[in-house]
């Protein structure tokens, strides 16, 4: 999906063979084994992937995934992915990933401490400050960045706050980033539908995943006065047609680990919530949900990609020809999380700590401009919106490595 979007961008762009070559294949791809010894004394051995797309403008950014599908294949398109995002929104920084394959949910505290010191101590050599920045994803949270940065500075001896983002705000994370990625989904969804001349307090949200990023959606969207009627995880979904109570649905899913059993709402089959009426559809968890099966019988007038990936190329041309719904592409959507872990990285540089608002208000800018950058150049140059926001980022990357040369 990844090399289909950006064939189809570079052809589009008429770029040539060489510069489209250095764009579309990844500098580096590193794969570890992992021998971790389970809580039964067994010894089992996880594979690890890290793919860093590319350093011409910078460190490489993008998070670790802990999940039972991590395949190398995936983690090199979510690193090309977030090439083009930290390109769109002018970080400078190459776009990274991580992945184990494993089943977080599956495995105890103590299992995933050590298969997380154990990657990264076999990551030692190809991570730093400089070169290879990991944060969470799927399947990992701000624990996980705490003992990534542990094992690294233990080796370094000293502490290295800059080696991971999205680590406790207590070892030198920043305010705000635990909800900038769902923060970020709720303001872009909330700035579209008023262009659209939806108010937020007539709209409806439904939402496909209620983890880091779905969850802290729903709840900036709540805020907004938005009514979210469908919410959905791993084991079902949700639906209120007078809107969810987003608060008490957390407290629900904390007490007992997921959407299902909530009493204030009907179960629903969670592949019929996707084709319900609403104004916002915001699929935030896995990849390839919205696709050639379901994109025509969507009844969204917003399609918030929360999730990287979550929509196939064969259902880009089904909504393209549709041309009923605004697509907010997932490089744009998600943007919010690399973004703020973008200034914790410039607090940690710098041994200084900004204050949530100020996180915040920052957040809301970049967006923002990423989202009249995109909007202008699909006008302008009469793309569909994940054309016109892939098509900055790749324009970002290839104009520095053109600008820095070949190497003789
Ligand atoms: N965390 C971040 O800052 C960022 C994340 N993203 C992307 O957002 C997406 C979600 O990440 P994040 O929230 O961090 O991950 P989490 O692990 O915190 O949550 C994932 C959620 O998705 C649910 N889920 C998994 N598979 C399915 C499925 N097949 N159907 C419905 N729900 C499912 C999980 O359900 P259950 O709870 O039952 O397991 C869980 O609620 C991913 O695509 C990720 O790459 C993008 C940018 C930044
Ligand atoms: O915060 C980061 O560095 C990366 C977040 C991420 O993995 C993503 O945007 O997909």
């Amino acid at each position: 999906m990844a090399a289909a979007q950006f064939d189809r961008v570079a052809d589009a762009l008429e770029l040539d063979q060489s510069i489209r070559d250095r764009c579309k294949w990844p500098k580096r791809i590193v794969t570890v084994t992992c021998p971790v010894q389970l809580d039964d004394g067994r010894v089992e051995t996880f594979f690890g992937h890290r793919v860093q797309h590319h350093l011409s403008r910078g460190p490489t950014k993008g998070g670790l995934r802990y999940h039972p599908k991590v395949s190398i294949g995936e983690v090199a398109a979510l690193a090309m992915w977030m090439n083009w995002k930290c390109a769109l929104a002018g970080l400078p920084y190459g776009g990274g990933k991580g992945g184990i394959t494993c089943d977080p949910t599956t495995m105890s505290y103590g299992e995933q401490e050590r298969l997380t010191r154990r990657f990264t101590m076999e990551m030692i050599p190809f991570i730093g400050v400089e070169t290879d920045v990991m944060a969470p994803d799927m399947g990992t949270n701000e624990q996980t960045m705490a003992w990534i940065l542990d094992t690294y500075s233990t080796h370094a001896g000293y502490l290295v706050p800059g080696i991971v983002t999205g680590k406790p705000v207590g070892l030198q994370g920043t305010e705000g980033r635990t909800e900038a990625t769902g923060r970020g989904v709720g303001f872009l969804v909330y700035r579209v539908l008023d262009r659209l001349g939806i108010s937020s307090s007539h709209a409806s949200a439904v939402i496909q995943g209620f983890g880091n990023v779905g969850r802290h959606a729903a709840l900036t969207l709540a805020a907004y006065g938005v009514k979210v009627m469908g919410i959905s995880d791993v084991k079902g979904a949700v639906w209120n047609e007078s809107g969810i109570d987003v608060k008490a649905l957390c407290r629900h899913v904390d007490l007992t680990g997921s959407v299902v059993g909530y009493a204030e709402a009907e179960a629903m089959d969670p592949e019929e919530m996707l084709l319900q009426e609403c104004d916002a559809l915001i699929p935030a968890a896995v990849e390839r949900v919205i696709n050639g099966e379901n994109a025509g019988k969507l009844q969204c007038r917003v399609l918030a990609e929360a999730a990287n990936g979550p929509t196939t190329p064969d259902a880009d041309l089904i909504l393209e020809e549709r041309g009923d719904v605004f697509v907010i592409p997932d490089i744009l959507c998600n943007a919010g999380g690399v973004i703020v872990s973008y200034f914790e990285w410039v607090q940690n540089l710098q041994r200084f700590n900004w204050s949530r608002s100020e996180v915040l208000t920052k957040l809301e800018t970049k967006l923002q401009q990423s989202l009249e950058r995109v909007i202008y150049t699909a006008e302008k140059r009469g793309m569909p919106f994940r054309m016109a926001a892939t098509a900055l980022g790749v324009e970002e990357t290839a104009g520095a490595k053109g600008m820095r040369g070949l190497f003789p």
